[in-house]
C-alpha cells in the first residue's frame, strides 16, 4: 500500500491526506480526473508521484475540489480533495477591464463577469475595476455597467441581489494608457482591495490596437503583481499583416512572457467549436471518416443580416478577410482539420493545429471571390450601401464579403477543398460548418434518389449559431408502399435536448484566462502560421485594387461566390433547398 501526502504550497488550497492503496510503482500513467462544477478536467501524469496539486488547484480556484485517480487500467480509483484554507493567506483575482468605457466592455466583458459571479465561478475573493481616461466614479461605473447586466440564468434566484452584490466589486480608475503615473495609482488601489492576500491579476486590453503596448507597458511595469500572476487578454487585431503583427508581438514580449498573453479568438468560445474536438474524438463513427478518403468538402460559413454601420472607421482598416477568416473560419478550419493532439493539454491541441496552418497552400486570387454591400430597398425600406456610411472612405472597395477556396497539402486533406464564406449585410445571420461527404459508390438507390447525386450525399452540419445544433443528412426511405428515398436529418437541436442556457463566448475566454488555460488562445506561432497564409492574399488584392462584386443589403451574396464553389465542384449547402 503506497501512501501520500500532499502540503500544498498554493495558499488557496489545503489538501487532505492523500492516501492510495492503488498507486503502486507499477502504475507508469495516471489519468487524474478533476471533477469541478463546470467541466472535467484531464492531466495524464506519467506516474503516480507526478501528480502535482499545486497545478490542480491554482487551476481551479475554488473553494474545492474533488478529484479522482484512475490508473490506466481503470482498476484504481482513489478521491483527492483539495479545500480552500478561507484564511487570510487566500488569493485574489483582479480584473482590470481597460477600456471600461467602450463598447465591448458594455456588451460583454461585463455582462460575461457577472454570469460567471452569478454562475459561482469566480474565485471567492475578487474585485473588478474598469480603467478609461474618462472621468467617471465607481458608482457612474457601476451604473453604466448595471444597464447592460441581465439575470439570464434563473430569473428566480435572487438576481437582483446577486447584482447588487457583483457592482459592490466593481469599481473605477480614471487614467491615460501611456501614463505609468496613472498606473501606478492603480496598483495603490488594487493594493487595497487584494490586502495581505497572494494577488493574481487580469488585464482585459479592450482598446483600439495602436495603445495596445503602451497599455501592455504600463500595467506590466507598474501594476503587475508582486507574489502572483500577471496575465493579459489581448483583443483582436492583431497586427493587419505578417509584418504588424509580428511587430506587436515583438512589442509585447519586450513586456510579457508568451505565457502570460492570452490572444482572445471569440469564435473559440462558442460552444459549438469547443464541442467539435469532442464530436470527432469521442464518436467512433466521425473519426474514421474524417479525411479526403470520404470527405469530399468542407465549408466554414458566416453571415450577419447588418452591415458596418457605426463601426465603418475600424472595419475599412481591415476587411472582412482580416475580420473575420484569417481568424475565427481559420481558427476553427485548424481545430477541424488537426489531427489527434498527444493530450487535451493546449500545448498539444496548439501544436496540431500550427501543424495544419503551416501545411495549407497559398491561397491564389483565382480562387477568391470579394464583395461589397450596396443600397438596396426592401419593403419599403432602403438599407445603406457600406460607401453611404459617413465613417467609409468614399469609393472604398474594402471587402464586406469574400469566399475563398482552401487546401491543406498533408496526406489527410489533399485534394478536399475547404471553402469559406463570410459577408456583412446579408440575408441572415448565421455561422456554420458543413461537412459534405463523398458518394456511395455503386449506389444500388441511385435511381430511386432524383437526378443530382451531389443532393444525395451526406453531410454534417455543425450550426454555431444561432439555435446551435448539429445535424446529419442521410438518406431515407419514404415511408409508404414504393421506394423513393428522400433527405432527412438526423437533428442535434440544442434548444429540444438541454434545458441549460448556452454560456456566452466571453464567459468561458474569461473564466480560462483566470485559470490560467490557454487552450482556447491563439500562440503566437499560430498568429504567424495565420498570417503567412493571408498576407500575400490581402497584399495582391490591395495593390491590384481588386473591385469587388456588389450585391444588395439583405441578398444572399455575389453570384461569384458560385461560380468559384462550381469550378470546385461544390455546391454551398447554405444555399440548397433543404438546408
Ligand atoms: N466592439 C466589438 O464588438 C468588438 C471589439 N473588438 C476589439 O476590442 C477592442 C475594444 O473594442 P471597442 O470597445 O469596440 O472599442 P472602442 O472604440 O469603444 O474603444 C474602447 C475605449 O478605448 C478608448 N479609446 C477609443 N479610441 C481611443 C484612442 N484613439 N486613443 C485612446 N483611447 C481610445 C475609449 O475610452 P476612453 O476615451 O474613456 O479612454 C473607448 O471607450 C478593440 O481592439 C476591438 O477591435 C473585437 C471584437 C468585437
Ligand atoms: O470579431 C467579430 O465578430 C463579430 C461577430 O461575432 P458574433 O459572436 O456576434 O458572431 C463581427 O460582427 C465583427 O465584425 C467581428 O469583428
Amino acid at each position: 500500500m503506497s501512501s501520500f501526502s500532499s502540503s500544498l504550497s498554493c495558499p488557496t488550497y489545503r489538501s487532505r491526506t492523500w492516501s492510495s492503496p492503488f498507486l503502486s510503482n507499477h502504475y507508469h500513467s495516471s489519468l487524474i480526473n478533476v471533477v469541478d462544477p463546470r467541466r472535467s478536467l484531464s492531466f495524464h501524469y506519467a506516474s503516480p508521484q507526478g501528480l502535482n496539486l499545486d497545478e490542480l488547484c491554482v487551476r481551479s480556484q475554488r473553494k474545492s475540489v474533488q478529484s479522482s485517480v484512475v490508473a490506466q487500467d481503470g482498476s484504481a480509483v482513489t478521491k483527492v480533495v483539495a479545500e480552500s484554507d478561507g484564511g487570510e493567506h487566500q488569493s485574489t483575482v483582479s480584473i482590470t477591464v481597460v477600456g471600461a468605457s467602450g463598447d465591448l466592455a458594455k456588451k460583454k466583458i461585463f455582462p460575461a463577469l457577472f454570469a460567471l459571479y452569478y454562475e459561482g465561478c469566480l474565485p471567492e475573493h475578487f474585485t473588478i475595476f474598469g480603467y478609461a481616461r474618462s472621468k467617471m466614479t465607481d458608482a457612474e461605473l457601476r451604473d453604466m455597467v448595471s444597464k447592460t447586466l441581465t439575470c439570464r440564468i434563473d430569473k428566480r434566484a435572487n438576481c437582483g441581489e446577486k447584482m447588487e452584490e457583483f457592482l459592490k466589486r466593481c469599481f473605477y480608475h480614471s487614467g491615460q494608457y501611456d501614463s505609468q503615473e496613472h498606473f501606478v495609482a492603480l496598483d495603490e488601489k488594487l493594493k487595497e482591495h487584494e490586502g495581505e492576500r497572494l494577488s493574481n491579476r487580469l488585464f482585459y486590453l479592450s482598446i483600439p490596437p495602436n495603445i495596445f503596448v503602451d497599455a501592455v507597458k504600463c500595467a506590466s511595469s507598474s501594476a503587475s503583481s508582486v507574489n502572483g500572476w500577471t496575465r493579459v487578454i489581448v483583443e483582436k487585431p492583431f497586427g493587419r499583416d505578417a509584418k504588424t503583427s509580428a511587430a506587436l508581438t515583438k512589442s509585447l514580449k519586450q513586456y510579457l512572457e508568451e505565457d502570460q498573453i492570452f490572444r482572445i479568438d471569440h469564435y473559440l468560445g462558442k460552444e459549438l467549436v469547443e464541442n467539435l474536438s469532442v464530436l470527432r474524438f469521442s464518436n467512433l463513427i466521425f473519426e474514421p471518416l474524417w479525411s479526403r478518403q470520404y470527405i469530399r468538402n468542407v465549408q466554414f460559413i458566416f453571415s450577419e443580416d447588418f452591415g458596418t454601420e457605426g463601426r465603418g472607421g475600424y472595419f475599412d482598416n481591415y476587411g472582412i478577410i482580416r475580420d473575420i477568416m484569417q481568424n475565427h473560419l481559420l481558427q476553427i478550419l485548424a481545430l477541424f482539420a488537426m489531427e489527434t493532439p498527444v493530450s487535451l493539454d493546449a500545448e498539444d491541441i496548439r501544436n496540431e493545429k500550427v501543424k495544419v496552418l503551416r501545411s495549407m497552400r497559398p491561397i491564389q486570387l483565382e480562387d477568391v471571390v470579394i464583395g461589397q454591400y450596396k443600397s438596396h430597398s426592401i419593403g419599403g425600406v432602403t438599407y445603406p450601401g457600406y460607401t453611404d456610411d459617413k465613417t467609409v472612405p468614399k469609393g472604398s472597395l474594402t471587402p464586406t464579403f469574400a469566399a475563398a477556396a482552401l487546401f491543406i497539402d498533408n496526406a489527410r486533406w489533399d485534394g478536399v477543398p475547404f471553402l469559406m464564406k463570410a459577408g456583412k449585410a446579408l440575408n441572415t445571420r448565421s455561422a456554420e460548418i458543413r461537412v459534405q461527404f463523398r458518394h456511395v459508390p455503386g449506389n444500388l438507390y441511385n435511381r430511386n434518389s432524383g437526378t443530382d447525386l451531389d443532393q444525395t450525399t451526406n453531410e454534417l452540419v455543425i450550426r454555431v449559431q444561432p439555435d446551435e445544433a448539429i445535424y446529419l443528412k442521410i438518406n431515407n426511405k419514404v415511408p409508404g408502399l414504393g421506394m423513393r428515398l428522400d433527405r432527412s436529418n438526423l437533428n442535434l437541436l440544442y434548444s429540444a435536448r438541454y434545458s441549460k442556457e448556452i454560456p456566452d463566448a466571453y464567459e468561458r475566454l474569461l473564466l480560462d484566462a483566470i485559470e490560467g488555460e490557454r487552450r482556447l488562445f491563439i500562440r503566437s506561432d499560430e498568429l504567424d502560421a495565420a498570417w503567412a497564409l493571408f498576407t500575400p492574399l490581402l497584399k495582391e488584392i490591395e495593390e491590384k485594387k481588386t473591385i469587388p462584386e456588389f450585391y444588395p443589403y439583405g441578398s444572399r451574396g455575389p453570384v461569384g461566390a458560385h461560380y468559384l464553389a462550381a469550378k470546385h465542384k461544390v455546391q454551398w449547402g447554405d444555399l440548397s433547398l433543404d438546408q
